[in-house]
């Protein structure tokens, strides 16, 4: 871990990264940024539109652009998209330059959280279970090689989730 202003949010999709980010960036008073958002900001199409043209190797390629740049900054909070951990480039920049929340999420709430949602091309499938199931086995472990602290947001109201990440944080970085 590194001694850094910097929090990232690592987790699957629906885990709440980009919901709690919002928040934990708001009690820090720190700028937030998605890198979802920021690709969609950057390219002025949504990602599924991104999937659609570029398939999901396109959409990989930008996110790394991405996080190389996002993770040069300081002093932010920053939600990645559940699949940013895929990339060996994109676990070390997060690693070298900030504190690393891994929001961990059971299947079944990540199924009630995403039911209908219409942004995440990679639940588009006929059995979005099984496809959450694959992802969890696929990258729980990345993700907890990554992690310099992990919280369940399964189990808490995103405000709870916050203040626990708060408290960690300021223990390791004071
Ligand atoms: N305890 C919680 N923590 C985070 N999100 C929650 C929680 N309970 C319900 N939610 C809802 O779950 C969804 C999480 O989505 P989002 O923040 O986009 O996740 P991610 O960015 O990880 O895909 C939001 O609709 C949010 O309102
Ligand atoms: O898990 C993934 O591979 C993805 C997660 C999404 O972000 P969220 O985790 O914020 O939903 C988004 O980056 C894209 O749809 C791919
Ligand atoms: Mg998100």
């Amino acid at each position: 871990m590194t001694r850094s202003e910097n929090i990232y949010l690592v987790g699957l999709m629906g885990a709440g990264k980009t919901t709690i980010g919002r928040q934990l960036a708001r009690a820090l008073k720190l700028p937030f940024y998605d890198s979802d958002k920021a690709i969609e900001e950057r390219t002025g199409v949504d990602i599924p539109t991104i999937f659609e043209f570029e398939g999901e190797e396109g959409f990989r390629d930008r996110e790394q652009k991405m996080i190389q740049q996002l993770t040069q900054m300081e002093g932010i909070v920053l939600a990645t998209g559940g699949g940013a951990i895929l990339r060996e480039e994109n676990r070390r920049l997060l690693k070298e330059n900030g504190f690393i929340v891994y929001l961990q999420c059971s299947v079944e709430r990540i199924l009630e959280r995403t039911r209908r949602d219409t942004q995440r091309p990679l639940l588009k499938t006929d059995n979005p279970r099984d496809r959450i199931e694959s992802l969890f086995a696929q990258r729980e472990p990345l993700y907890l090689s990554c992690a310099d602290f992990k919280i369940d947001t399964g189990v808490m109201q995103s405000k709870e989730v916050v203040s626990h990440i708060l408290e960690e944080y300021n223990s390791v970085n004071r």
